[in-house]
């Protein structure tokens, strides 16, 4: 009694608001906060629901009262896809979380570890690079999103597994088809998820399927790990994830020892934080670099005066690159890579400004939304990098109009890696090419819808016609 709920839909019985849902739902989200206001709570199912989307309710949500919403709900898919909440991303807020938060981000994802696959990720941008020169050369159009879910797959398993997976390698489908369907098991609601009471029955056959996807990545992960365990380590062989997993394997990790099926959860962790995410980014930066050929020819100004047409661009080349960092960010803000990040939940009863959030809420922040809130960014829907000259807002989730990877504590701890990458590539590609859009299609016929899924690329894929542009005899 007295307290108030932040407004909201009152929904139907059993299904709550879930049928206002849709294909997308950053979209219909926004559509009911305009209704409702930044601070919104809905029940999807059975599962109350608190939806923000505006900067200032962000910070309140992840700021001010972090603490109580740093947990996550519960998942159907849980005990296939983290072995039983081994995992970070899906972890309650505990112990367990803390300290596995805290050997990701120290022991695989430090600056001096990223640093140390640095002449890996370079190989393989070298690879795509020529793969390019010979399609410039032949004057072929190029599925670049194809090529870049490639690459960024074949960095990521590099780095986290020791080498790169064929089609044949994992079951007879293939490792890339399994993957993907993982991931789209995982973005598909579960009924259960939201109606527990119908949960057993698994109306939709997710279970079943996630239960077959399980067995076959546990069979992989088991091989891998037998393999790191027999192989010999030279002194001077940089560790993959593995390595580093396994030298904590039958230790106690403060309270807790880590055994197979955790070092198999995080693995996985670190596979789907790093595989899709850098792809899905790159793509929206090109994609918004083709359609607006001023932005294109300035960036590549900026790469001419500061690495010149005599040389690719290095690692070592980004922190100079000034109009190459705020593209990325225009990119990220208008094209999220996880659009309502990940869900937190609640802890505890909790007030947030005159609102009663009760314990064990969904927390759904929509980034989306609030990186294009008319009243935090003029011009919002409009791709202009200017907007950040002489701006001290970057990516990290210190502003709240400005969160692509979240904030607090569970704010994604790839981000520096995830930014390498991408900076990397990006500069890269319009380094060495010119691009022009096949069929002779102009810039604004480009068609930049986006498809919600655990990543949101683009719907459609992005096809486009290299034309070389350095001055580099060999080698690129
Ligand atoms: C473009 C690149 C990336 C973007 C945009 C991105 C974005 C995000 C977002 C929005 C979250 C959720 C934050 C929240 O719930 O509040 C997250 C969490 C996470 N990310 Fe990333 N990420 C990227 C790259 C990576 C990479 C490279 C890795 C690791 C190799 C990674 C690993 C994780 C993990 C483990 C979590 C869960 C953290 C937790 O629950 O404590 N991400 N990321």
């Amino acid at each position: 009694k007295g307290k108030k709920l932040p407004p909201g839909p009152r929904g139907l019985p059993i299904l709550g608001s879930l049928h206002k849902l849709g294909a997308n739902p950053h979209r219909n989200l926004h559509q009911l906060a305009l209704k409702y206001g930044p601070v919104m709570f809905l029940r999807l199912g059975f599962m109350p629901t608190v939806v923000v989307s505006s900067p200032q309710a962000a910070e309140l949500f992840l700021k001010t009262h972090d603490l109580v919403f740093a947990s996550r709900p519960r998942y159907q898919a849980e005990k296939y896809v983290s072995w039983g909440q081994r995992n970070l991303a899906f972890a309650e807020y505990g112990s367990y979380w803390r300290n596995m938060r805290k050997l990701c981000t120290l022991e695989l994802l430090s600056q001096t570890k990223i640093n140390s696959f640095r002449s890996m990720r370079e190989e393989e941008l070298d690879l795509l690079i020529k793969l390019l020169r010979e399609a410039a050369n032949a004057g072929a159009t190029v599925d670049l999103s194809a090529k870049l879910s490639t690459l960024s797959a074949d960095m990521s398993c590099r780095m986290v597994l020791g080498k790169k997976y064929m089609d044949q390698d994992l079951d007879e489908k293939g490792f890339k088809a399994v993957m993907q369907e993982a991931m789209r098991l995982l973005a598909t609601p579960n009924m259960g998820d939201y109606i527990p009471y119908i949960a057993a029955l698994d109306l939709q056959g997710i279970t079943k399927r996630l239960k077959a996807n399980h067995k076959i990545f546990d069979h992989f992960f088991d091989k891998i790990i037998d393999e790191h365990m027999e192989s010999d380590k030279g002194e001077d062989k940089t560790k993959d994830f593995v390595d580093v997993m396994l030298g904590f394997y039958g230790t106690q990790e403060s309270e807790y020892r880590i055994e197979r099926s955790n070092i198999k959860a995080i693995l996985t962790d670190m596979l789907a934080g790093s595989m899709d995410t850098s792809a899905t980014a790159i793509e929206w930066t090109l994609s918004e670099l083709l359609k607006n050929p001023r932005v294109m020819k300035k960036l590549q100004m900026e790469l001419e005066s500061v690495v010149g047409m005599e040389k690719k661009v290095e690692e070592s080349d980004l922190e100079k690159l000034e109009y190459l960092d705020m593209v990325i960010k225009e990119s990220l803000r208008l094209h999220p890579v996880a659009p309502l990040l990940i869900p937190h939940q609640s802890t505890e009863d909790c007030m947030v400004g005159d609102f009663f959030i009760p314990k064990k809420s969904r927390l759904i922040v929509n980034a989306w939304a609030i990186m294009r809130d008319p009243d935090a960014w003029i011009e919002a829907e409009k791709f202009w990098p200017e907007r950040f000259e002489g701006s001290n807002i970057d990516v990290r989730g210190r502003e709240f109009e400005l969160i692509p990877f979240g904030s607090g504590r569970r704010g994604c701890p790839g981000i520096q890696l995830g930014l390498t990458v991408i900076r990397h590539t990006v500069a890269q590609l319009v380094h060495c090419f010119d691009w022009k859009l096949p069929n002779d299609m102009m810039p604004d016929e480009l068609d930049m819808a986006d498809e919600f899924g655990l990543t949101m690329p683009r719907a459609n894929h992005l096809l486009a016609i290299p034309t070389y542009r350095l001055s580099i005899q060999r080698g690129y």
